[in-house]
């Protein structure tokens, strides 16, 4: 790891593996005198299985027994499953990402999502989890608050954890985060060595200060960690940006040949930030495609998904979206 990088990693990595290791109403004190308001933001496509119970843990912890959550939002991404009743039944509030912005129209995936969610809610903290985690997480959110609640210099905090890979009949020790090993991590290396200390640059769980994330585009697909991480160290720096580590994240996986569609977004997102310009207007005509083979008992058969990048333009820069924003405090 380059210094730069070696010196970020020992210095912004802090450690919330579980509740014991943070205090809450110490947190929910500094909350308080900085004014701030808070807005947890869920992604959900089809998680109907697991927003519930995510929704009611941290409903109970952060908004009802110590109120560090003021705003407890699930984002519905094209859902064909019963997720926003589930997690409306739980207690969160729930829009359809289709219907934020529709001057705007709505585009397919979870980056437009968490765009949408920024016209949608109104703290100037915001705390991104995914709905498919599995187990105890509810320590995620103080723990990702943390940096930005006690370090004003922090503007934007990336959870880090071991990931286990759920696999049918038992569990893969670290097999999880297979883009993040095999595509992301070898190229955020190579092309931005600085960021070589993040753990987890894909990981669903970060956290934000409203004042920055509406300064940076977000690809609309499953690019948009990548391309928030990128931009945002154009943006801040690295000494704006953190990283903690909260154990353990178990999620419910997807197939490799999914995860290889995620891994061509990444990569496009990667090559449109890395002045890639010649390889992604190359990408123009039959590019911008992923092919993949699957095999017929008789023969490959190629299918291609388009993974060129689509994003959304910052969220400051949308008119409709100041009328929107009630006085945020902080
Ligand atoms: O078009 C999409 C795709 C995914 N997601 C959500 O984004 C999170 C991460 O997606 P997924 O679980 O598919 O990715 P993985 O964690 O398996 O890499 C989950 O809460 C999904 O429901 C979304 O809101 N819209
Ligand atoms: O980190 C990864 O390699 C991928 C896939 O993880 P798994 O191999 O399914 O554990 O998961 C992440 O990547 C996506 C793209 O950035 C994020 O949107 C997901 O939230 C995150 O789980």
């Amino acid at each position: 790891m380059r210094p730069d990088a070696r010196a970020w990693f020992d210095h912004r990595t802090t450690s919330a593996p579980s509740l014991d290791a943070l205090d809450p109403d110490a947190l929910l004190r500094a909350k308080r005198r900085g004014r701030h308001r808070v807005s947890v933001v869920l992604p959900a496509r089809d998680e109907e299985a697991t927003v519930g119970r995510l929704v009611t843990d941290l409903r109970e912890h952060w908004v009802l027994r110590t109120p560090l959550v003021d705003e407890l939002l699930v984002v519905d991404s094209d859902s064909t499953d019963a997720t926003a009743r589930v997690a409306q039944a739980a207690g969160a509030d729930v829009v359809a990402s289709a219907d934020v912005l529709p001057g705007h129209g709505t585009r397919p995936g979870k980056g437009e999502a968490l765009w949408k969610s920024l016209a949608a809610t109104t703290g100037d903290l915001l705390v991104f989890l995914d709905a498919d985690l599995l187990g105890d997480v509810t320590h995620y959110v103080p723990g990702l608050l943390a940096p930005l609640l006690t370090e004003p210099q922090v503007s934007y905090v990336k959870g880090c954890y071991t990931r286990p890979l759920e696999v049918p009949g038992g569990t893969v020790p670290a097999g999880g985060g297979r883009v993040t090993e095999l595509t992301a991590r070898p190229l955020l290396n190579a092309l931005w060595p600085e960021l070589a200390g993040f753990v987890q640059p894909l990981g669903g769980e970060y956290a934000g200060r409203r004042s920055v994330l509406e300064r940076v585009p977000f690809v609309s697909g499953y690019g948009v960690e990548v391309g928030l991480l990128v931009d945002l160290l154009a943006l801040v720096g690295l000494g704006g940006l953190a990283q903690v580590d909260l154990g353990v994240r178990r999620h419910t996986s997807q197939s490799q040949e999914a995860l290889g569609r995620m891994a061509g977004q990444v990569v496009s997102t990667v090559l449109s930030r890395a002045g890639q310009g010649r390889a992604a207007s190359l990408h123009d005509g039959a590019g911008g495609l992923l092919t993949q083979f699957q095999h017929d008992g008789a023969r490959f058969v190629p299918h291609s998904t388009p993974v060129a990048v689509d994003q959304r333009p910052p969220m400051g820069s949308v008119a409709e979206y100041h009328a929107l924003l009630v006085d945020v405090v902080g």
